[in-house]
């Protein structure tokens, strides 16, 4: 099912899109905060920035929701849908210019994938920033201004619920890690929510600027309230070009620790949770590839709470490429969400997690009609709704996992998101 968003009911169904370098007195777009500034209203951002690249976009040309395991086929073949019902004027031509699709995928086949085309996009790349319009013809004229963005309010004083998750969280550890002794299976990754409520509505724009700020290494997203800062980049693909940052295995604290980062690297515990993460990209990769490069070691990635174990893969896709969604869609979930092998800790999520994970540690990201696009891992993140706020984390766990210092991984990989809506009453 999806919508064409138009003006008004009479207004015909052909809409054009126009992407246009953007004209730098509408407003500064230098740094992140720069893009993130540019966005209108509390609700219904679209954002994927990393440092001061990257695209914020509002209004709503089309939305497609699916669920099932073609999900993201049926995404795609509704963008093409999309696009041919547009009279693209795109002089640009670059990765990220034409109209744009963000995507973010349900982690299990019941949980529901979103899509949505904005009207703008704001899009800033190493070839300068630009806006793409999309609306009835005339309406998408590329020298329109830029809306003047609503003030921002704070969302007041947050109060979290304990309903048991995390000591449920504890007890599904040990129960995986008996499982894992038991040989059925080698690394599950096992999560929990935490859920806040606030005094007043969140404006998600307030979440995005400080996660950005605190995070400027990860990719700061939004697609359809689904807030968050990534660390963790699921695939790149720019024409043939792949890129992929595979993380597993974490320390705390974070930046300025070299002993600990020394210590995770020599961790046989974390080195073994890294590897599977690493094999389960490069075996959905390598087919699709002429090159791939996997380097054999990881390194730190130091992050402002914590330190994570790193591994960038680089690559070449065959003369016949899959599209940047389609790789996402092949690589999810790897070992990083899911575990190995990946059907039974899918299975074993679903018997020990009493929870639907919806969005969260599924691909969410942007495509172009080139099949190019971007896709993080939706991780450090949560869903807002309102004055709610729906707070996710897990940890891989292994053989030697321990169930307390899991729970307390879990809790720091929320600490991004709870100083964001602290920190902004
Ligand atoms: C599942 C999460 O993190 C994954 C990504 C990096 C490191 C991880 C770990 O060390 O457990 C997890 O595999 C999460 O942040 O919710």
């Amino acid at each position: 099912m999806w919508a064409l968003v138009t003006a008004s009911p009479t207004t015909r169904l052909v809409a054009s899109s126009v992407t246009a370098r953007l004209d730098r007195t509408e407003g500064t777009t230098d740094g992140p905060a720069g893009l993130i500034g540019l966005l209108p209203a509390p609700t219904g951002s679209i954002c994927f920035v990393r440092g001061d690249r990257g695209f914020v976009g509002w209004g709503v040309h089309a939305r497609f929701t699916a669920t099932g395991p073609d999900a993201a086929a049926r995404i795609q073949e509704w963008f093409a849908q999309v696009q041919a019902g547009l009279t693209v004027t795109d002089p640009i031509a670059e990765a990220g210019t034409g109209p744009l699709a963000f995507v973010s995928l349900g982690f299990d086949d019941t949980d529901v994938a979103v899509a949505v085309v904005p009207q703008v996009v704001v899009g800033r790349t190493a070839h300068g920033t630009f806006v793409t319009r999309i609306g009835p013809a005339g309406e998408s004229a590329p020298d329109a201004g830029l809306p003047v963005p609503a003030p921002i309010r704070g969302p007041g004083r947050i109060r979290y619920t304990d309903d048991g998750s995390v000591a449920g969280f504890t007890q599904a550890v040990t129960a995986a890690t008996d499982r894992i002794r038991r040989g059925e299976l080698d690394k599950v990754v096992l999560a929990h929510d935490l859920v806040a409520t606030a005094a007043r509505t969140v404006d998600e724009r307030l979440l995005l600027a400080r996660l950005a700020a605190d995070y400027p290494g990860c990719w700061t997203f939004d697609v359809q309230g689904l807030v968050g800062a990534s660390p963790e980049l699921l695939i790149r693909r720019q024409g043939r070009h792949i890129a992929s940052r595979v993380l597993a295995g974490t320390a705390w604290p974070g930046h300025a620790d070299a002993a600990v980062a020394a210590e995770l690297m020599r961790s046989p515990k974390d080195v073994a949770e890294h590897a599977y993460a690493v094999r389960s990209v490069s075996e959905v990769l390598a087919p699709a590839c002429d090159h791939l490069d996997v380097p054999d070691r990881p390194t730190p990635l130091e992050l402002a709470n914590l330190t994570h174990l790193s591994t960038d893969i680089t690559g070449r896709l065959g003369e016949i490429a899959p599209t940047a969604l389609e790789l996402a869609a092949r690589l999810h979930p790897t070992a990083a969400v899911g575990g190995s092998p990946t059907p039974v800790a899918r299975q074993v999520i679903r018997e020990l997690e009493p929870m639907n994970r919806g969005r969260y540690a599924a691909p969410v990201g942007w495509i172009d009609g080139r099949g190019d696009g971007e896709f993080a891992i939706a991780l450090r993140c949560a869903q807002v709704d309102g004055r709610t706020v729906r707070l996710l984390a897990g940890c891989g766990i292994v053989a030697d996992s321990d169930p307390e210092t899991e729970a307390r991984e879990a809790q720091i990989k929320m600490v991004p998101i709870r100083h964001a809506l602290e920190s902004t009453r």
